[in-house]
């Protein structure tokens, strides 16, 4: 069965089932899912104001999976994000975490579940990598040594140097500091990692080795990430899975490889060909630089 489909029928099957059962096994009549999916999304709108900014999002992503969102500016791709982690509260519809709906869940209890990794790494300012990197597990009242271990772990992970170690992040260049906040992120081993944008503000070299460190880990570690992003290119080298969203609507959900042969509609044609053009001009102006 086509995979989009399958994800409407499954959305379809939560938002069924949400109301009176709050448990989402449900695969739509007859059907019975082993396990919820890692993510789900039933039906969910947000507004600023009088601005409807998403418009009922029906979304599943499965345990272990690697879901990039895409769009254009002001599609709603953080706030999605930003509703995943309670940082913002839906207006309508659900969200589940393993079959648990997260509005019956404490936010900052659920933030310290999930990575978090956003442009610039966030990390603070006034603390040093290390204890950037072993803050959350800090917070939860894990043992200094066990934080120290796993902080020099999380270190080689991200293959920064441990002479970093008590750096403070001015100190850092770009790259160091995302890879501080990917560390952090891992550090308390969640099983959910969102990531928006982490990798927009670096140099392409940079960008490209941040890259593949993440699938590396991705294929590692196999964590549920959802990534938000504006580049194509870096949303097929990353994704199992690509949300296309457009004007707060999901207009294509699907792997890599259909979105780029089957775009759903002109607009994800148009999207997925600028990349391509871009693509193309950049190869032409690299491969003019190394002829020099
Ligand atoms: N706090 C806010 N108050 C009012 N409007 C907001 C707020 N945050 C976002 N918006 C608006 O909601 C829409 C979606 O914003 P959002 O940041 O989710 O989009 P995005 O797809 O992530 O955009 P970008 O790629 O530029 O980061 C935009 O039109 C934005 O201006």
């Amino acid at each position: 069965m086509d995979a989009t489909y399958d994800d409407a029928e499954r959305a379809q099957s939560l938002r069924d089932t949400s109301q009176e059962t709050g448990d989402h096994r449900s695969l739509g009549e007859g059907r019975v899912r082993s396990t919820p999916p890692m993510i789900a999304l039933s039906h969910v709108s947000k507004s600023y104001g009088d601005k409807l900014v998403l418009d009922g999002i029906d979304l599943a992503v499965e345990q272990g999976e690697f879901v990039v969102l895409i769009g254009p500016s002001g599609s709603g791709k953080t706030t999605l994000l930003q509703l995943l982690n309670k940082l913002l509260p839906v207006d309508s519809g659900g969200i589940y975490i393993n079959g648990k709906a997260i509005n019956t869940m404490d936010g900052t209890v659920l933030r310290r579940s999930m990575g978090y990794v956003i442009q610039g790494g966030g990390l603070f300012p006034h603390m040093s990598v290390a204890r950037n990197i072993g803050i959350m597990m800090e917070l939860s009242g894990r043992p200094r040594k066990e934080i120290e271990e796993r902080v020099d772990q999380m270190i080689d992970m991200v293959e920064l140097s441990r002479s970093l170690k008590d750096s403070y992040p001015n100190q850092l260049s770009g790259g160091q500091q995302q890879r501080v906040g990917v560390a952090r992120a891992f550090a308390c081993d969640p099983d959910i990692i969102l990531m928006d944008e982490p990798f927009s503000a670096l140099d392409p070299i940079t960008r490209t080795d941040l890259q593949d460190q993440i699938v590396k880990l991705h294929r590692a570690y196999r964590k549920t990430i959802v990534f938000v992003t504006h580049d194509m290119a870096e949303a097929v080298k990353c994704a199992d899975r690509i949300c296309v969203l457009q004007h707060g609507t999901i207009v294509q959900y699907d792997t890599p490889a259909r979105v780029l042969a089957h775009p759903a509609s002109d607009f994800v044609r148009e999207f997925v060909g600028r990349a391509r053009d871009l693509e193309r001009t950049l190869g032409a102006a690299l491969g003019c630089k190394e002829e020099q």
